[in-house]
């Protein structure tokens, strides 16, 4: 046996033992998981029958409700007990198959013997509880597997850095028990594994990284310093990837004070959400929050709107170069999305304290009973000390007690006797009972006609003014629309909150598209968070103090004023923004074109920055292709993973191009791609060419309602497939008639970026200007 073989064979004698005492105490764990839940069973169906229920006295009630609580706890203690094992148990099962990834021997510095430390997605102690037969990927001299190669190497723990000598740095894969690859790591660190894992086949939900996680990832991953990590990454640099891990990790580290449902992960899309979904629980933690600006927006706004969503304005941002308001609405854009439309609604904010607040009317029946005038009055004679959010429930106070007179002299009113009339039995039951409770003790019975028809009335009245208590209660008199309308309908009052001397370009036009938008109760996406805003300004912000971490994936999506408001949301979050300037492909996002509004969140002191150049998913061929389409791109550094050059195939019509792709998808097909992508610039014509390939190939169509990401062939726009990835990726029209504005670039880009393994472009007529690499050495024109 020469070393090699040794090595491999004493590793997996070792292997052996490790999964063979796993397996012991999976045994182990199976039956006494079974116990406690047959005891969970038991208690839950014999709960009442070990409790005395005696309500004679209040002593006996006292004795009821301790035994009663002992009982709870008892049970609550056993279905904790049942909630540790089985995740203990679903731990022991993950690793059993596959019981680490990493071994290091480190040689601490002044202390003799070397430490063996085998890496894997959860610890093992031995028997005695004194020796790690597997060190948690995340424990803290775990990262000296991911930051050092062997040599010198210093970890930190919470008591300080320890430093010393790694002696060795050594890679499994190891599947059903058995070592399939082993190789210790010289200086190119974990190259030979990690083409490996990047040369499989794609899946239809995101892998965990952990067995591969690099160097920069690794800051990103364990940073725990700064209140904002801003991560500038190149596509396919493993930015959502090391977000994911990073939750793990910060989970981990903080398992005591920081739970799952404390983390917070905005996404692009809900397909998104559901792609990388599986993540944590394959590293045996729990899903953290997922949502999506939108939903949140819905959520707050969709009653009193039909809004628009992002996908919408970005289809009119493509499709509509020609529409005689195109640039006006891109101007009102970028200016809804700027910081400077917050400053604008703050000094806004600050004049609607001396005046120009603008209520509804409370009306009954037609008749007002405060009109807006007299609300604003009363408003205004509040102390101007008091601030504005406080003085609008003063008015509300206010106003429910006019309501309440109001309602008092409506009691003898005709319309009450109408509806006494009318009244169902049972209502006439509920008040008979009412009358009963409140006349307790009175000497007032049901037969006194005058109490009866007195204590009916009240219902009838109390029930009729209900909903508009309601909504006074919810503050739905202040005017939210028109004080928001006043802004584009009062030029004066633009110029002044913005301290502009003359009126944004296009700005009748701006105006006149929000205010006919806003009455007719639509509300544009550039308005829907400003809008928002607007509202919380004045009525309080709905904050979540219990959010601590909040995660933005594809930051350079959201416009400066949108993380503004994410920031005011969740002010006891700390915050990782994950993103890619090339990749920025909303209108507003030009609001976005650099770090500052990032960094200005929270201020230079409490931000840092990582930049992730290399990148992971497509083949060398590929990136060094597609970084010439961006600015910088030159930067970006392709991974040594060879695969086909990307193809150009040019059509002269669009039956010929329909011909291409078919072919070049049964082609894709027959060699053994399990995802490919049709990528199209819009939905729209992404419905057009499903509709045509689906006649000749199996494929799905990707809407924005899509929920799940699905293996096989898919036709998607562009903007949908963001942050995803696929084995092969055919862009239908890579034409200078479909990309050829500056805005569509960065659309371009990441549509092509999506491939890992093989990238085709088909183009109707001319190339788009985008296909930069003139060079034939590149790419294949066919
Ligand atoms: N260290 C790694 N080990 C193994 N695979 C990796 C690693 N880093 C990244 N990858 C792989 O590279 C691909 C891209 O990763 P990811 O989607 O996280 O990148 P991204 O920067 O978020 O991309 P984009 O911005 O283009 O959406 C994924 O398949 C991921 O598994």
């Amino acid at each position: 046996m020469d070393r090699t073989n040794y090595e491999w064979h004493e590793e997996q004698v070792r292997v052996n033992e490790v999964t063979d005492l796993i397996a012991v105490r999976i045994d182990e764990l199976e039956e006494q998981v079974g116990d406690v839940k047959k005891d969970v069973v038991e208690i839950r169906k014999h709960f009442w029958d070990e409790v005395t229920v005696d309500v004679s006295s209040m002593d006996d009630v006292i004795e009821t409700m301790a035994s009663l609580k002992q009982q709870a706890e008892v049970l609550s203690e056993r279905e904790l007990r049942h909630r540790h094992a089985t995740s203990t148990l679903h731990k022991l099962r993950r690793l059993v198959q596959s019981p680490y990834f990493g071994r290091i021997d480190f040689v601490e510095k002044g202390v003799s013997g070397t430490e063996q430390v085998y890496l894997g997605i959860g610890s093992l102690l031995n028997d005695n509880g004194d020796t790690f037969l597997i060190y948690d990927w995340r424990a803290p001299i775990s990262s000296l597997y991911y930051d050092y190669t062997p040599g010198d190497a210093v970890y930190e723990t919470p008591s300080g850095s320890v430093q010393g000598e790694m002696l060795l740095k050594r890679q499994f894969v190891i599947r059903d028990r058995n070592i399939q690859i082993l190789f210790d790591t010289g200086i190119t660190i974990g190259d030979q594994l990690l083409q490996q894992v990047l040369s499989r086949t794609s899946d239809a939900q995101m892998k965990s990284i952990v067995a591969t996680i690099q160097k920069e990832q690794n800051q990103i991953i364990r940073n725990d310093r700064s209140r904002m990590l801003i991560v500038q990454g190149a596509a396919g640099s493993g930015k959502t990837s090391s977000a994911l891990q990073r939750v793990a990790y910060l989970l981990y580290k903080h398992r005591d004070t920081l739970k799952s449902d404390q983390m917070v992960l905005f996404s692009p899309n809900p397909m998104f959400n559901s792609y990388v979904s599986t993540v944590l629980p394959e590293l045996g933690e729990e899903n953290m929050q997922q949502t999506t600006l939108q939903a949140y927006l819905e959520h707050s706004l969709g009653m009193d709107f039909q809004l628009e969503d992002p996908f919408e304005q970005l289809e009119y941002v493509l499709n509509s170069y020609d529409a005689p308001e195109y640039q006006a609405r891109l101007c009102g854009i970028h200016y809804k999305s700027s910081t400077a439309y917050i400053h604008a609604m703050l000094k806004y904010k600050s004049l609607l304290e001396r005046e120009g607040m603008k209520f509804h009317s409370i009306l009954f029946n037609g008749q007002t009973i405060v009109s807006a005038d007299r609300m604003v009055e009363q408003f205004y004679s509040y102390d101007a000390a008091i601030r504005l959010t406080n003085r609008i429930s003063l008015l509300r106070d206010w106003l429910l007690k006019k309501v309440s007179s109001f309602a008092n002299a409506q009691l003898e009113a005709e319309w009450v006797d109408n509806e006494i009339e009318l009244l169902e039995p049972e209502d006439y039951h509920r008040a008979y009972n009412r009358l009963l409770k409140m006349q307790e003790g009175k000497g007032v019975t049901f037969d006194d006609f005058e109490a009866e028809r007195e204590l009916l009335a009240r219902v009838v009245v109390q029930e009729r003014f209900k909903p508009l208590r309601q909504e006074i209660k919810q503050l739905s008199f202040v005017d939210i629309k028109t004080i928001y309308k006043q802004l584009f309908a009062d030029e004066q009052l633009f110029l002044k909150v913005n301290e502009m001397d003359s009126l944004l370009d296009h700005w009748s036009m701006i105006a006149k598209r929000t205010l006919s938008n806003l009455d007719q109760g639509l509300l544009d996406y550039e308005d829907a968070t400003p809008y928002l805003f607007m509202k919380d300004l004045l009525l309080g912000f709905q904050v979540n103090t219990s959010v601590r971490h909040v995660i933005i994936d594809e930051a350079q999506d959201y416009s400066a004023f949108q993380l503004e408001y994410m920031k005011r949301l969740f002010p006891r979050s700390r915050m990782t923004a994950l993103g890619d300037f090339n990749q920025a492909i909303y209108a507003h996002s030009s609001a976005m074109q650099s770090f500052e509004p990032l960094i200005g969140l929270y201020g230079e002191e409490q931000t840092e920055l990582i930049e992730l150049l290399r990148s992971y998913r497509s083949t060398y061929e590929i990136v060094n292709f597609t970084r010439g389409m961006v600015q910088g791109g030159e930067r970006i550094i392709p991974f040594n993973r060879s695969g086909d050059k990307p193809v150009v195939k040019r059509s002269t019509s669009t039956d010929e191009l329909n011909a291409h792709i078919i072919q070049d998808l049964e082609k894709l097909q027959a060699e053994g791609y399990a995802s490919i992508a049709v990528i199209c610039k819009t939905a729209s014509e992404s419905a057009v060419v499903h509709s045509l390939i689906k006649k000749h190939v199996s494929a799905h169509l990707v809407t924005k309602f899509t929920p799940t990401f699905e293996q096989g062939v898919l036709v998607i726009p562009a903007y949908l497939a963001k942050g995803v990835e696929f084995d092969a990726v055919i862009v239908y029209d890579g034409s200078a008639e479909q990309y050829r504005h500056e805005a569509e670039r960065k659309l371009f880009y990441t549509a092509c970026t999506r491939a890992m393994h093989m990238l085709c472009i088909h183009a109707k007529g001319e190339l788009s200007p985008f296909i930069t690499a003139q060079d034939s050495d590149m790419y294949r024109l066919l």
